[in-house]
């Protein structure tokens, strides 16, 4: 059987862990903080107020992902390139699955590791902390992954996460679609996360989402890009106008609310960068990004 690692497994880390293990043998490598909780009182996933609690094969010691076939990196962005160094470290060869929003991951995941272990992916799953030994879903669209070279390894992933009931498609395109989830997270959730709106569609937040998602276009054309951005920008502004959760907590405005440093300079700041690069104005976008940063400052959201 294929051992399974969730490497720095958080809020969705151990939402797969709690979905996986049910068939696979599986490690999630954790915080001490969460090791210590989840080894004492097991694991409780909560979905629309139902709790289901499981025991879990967790640990705070990295070396536990040395004999693991995939590896799952679960950090958050701004941590990505010390934690694949560790999993280059204990296990040069794996499989790694990318879940990060953004598109920052992959950049770096590319430098250490051979192209054909890598495998991105676009999760539409939203999963938050109660506490450290409690997750709730929020929202659960699946996910989408992909493979950086044309390997049927990425169809075996795919059916592994289908067989323990993840929503889960093949991408033909990974790029298109971590970009889909990126421009998404920039035009919307970034949006939800200073605002808590879950309607997209009414005058203001539409006003926003249109225009962030045409600066990120005009940014996008002058990278050498896979599909056609015009084409996704429509795409992602339809997506968002039908977009319809009953519970929307993304993750950037979780991280405002506990005080803890948020991935805003690789989603919002990203496009500020890139623009910079091209001398272009983003100003929705740099409006975004600087109130992020302001909050994280302030902590005015800190509950
Ligand atoms: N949550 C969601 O709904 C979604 C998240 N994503 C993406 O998934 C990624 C993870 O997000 P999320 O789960 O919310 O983030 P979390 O912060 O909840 O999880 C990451 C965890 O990794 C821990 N960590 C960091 N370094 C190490 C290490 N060396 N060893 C062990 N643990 C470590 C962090 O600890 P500490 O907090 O102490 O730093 C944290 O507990 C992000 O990039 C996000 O963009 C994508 C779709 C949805
Ligand atoms: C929950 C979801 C899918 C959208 O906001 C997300 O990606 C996040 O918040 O990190």
């Amino acid at each position: 059987m294929e051992k399974i690692g969730i490497f720095c497994a958080g809020a969705l880390g151990l939402w797969f862990g709690f979905k996986l293990q049910d068939r696979y043998d599986v490690v999630c490598v954790s915080k001490k903080r969460i090791a210590d909780a989840i080894k004492s009182k097991g694991l409780t996933l909560l979905v629309d107020k139902k709790r289901t609690t499981k025991n879990i094969n967790i640990t705070e010691n990295p070396e536990a992902i040395s004999d693991c076939k995939i590896i799952m990196l679960a950090s958050k962005s701004f941590d990505s390139k010390e934690n694949l160094k560790t999993i280059k470290k204990y296990n040069p060869k794996a499989n790694i699955v990318t879940i990060q929003n953004g598109i920052y991951t992959e950049e770096v995941a590319k430098e250490l590791f051979d192209k054909n272990q890598i495998f991105p992916a676009s999760v539409m799953i939203g999963s938050k902390f109660i506490d450290n030994s409690t997750i709730e879903e929020f929202l659960n669209e699946g996910m989408i992954l992909g493979n950086l070279n044309n390997s049927s390894k990425a169809e075996d992933i795919t059916e592994i996460f289908k067989s323990v009931g993840i929503k889960i498609k093949i991408s033909d395109n990974i790029e298109r679609d971590k970009w889909k989830k990126f421009m998404f997270y920039c035009s919307s959730a970034t949006l939800n996360s200073l605002t808590a709106t879950l309607s997209l569609y009414e005058k203001d937040e539409s006003w926003i989402v249109k225009r962030a998602l045409n600066e990120i276009a005009s940014v996008g054309r002058n990278l050498k890009l896979s599909f056609d951005i015009e084409k996704l920008k429509e795409d992602v502004f339809k997506y968002a106008m039908n977009f319809r959760p009953r519970q929307w907590n993304a993750s950037v405005g979780e991280d405002l609310k506990r005080g803890k440093k948020t991935e805003i300079d690789y989603l919002n700041g990203y496009v500020v960068e890139l623009a910079n690069r091209f001398d272009i104005d983003v100003p929705v976008n740099e409006t975004l990004y600087r109130l992020v940063k302001i909050l994280q400052k302030t902590e005015r959201l800190k509950i």
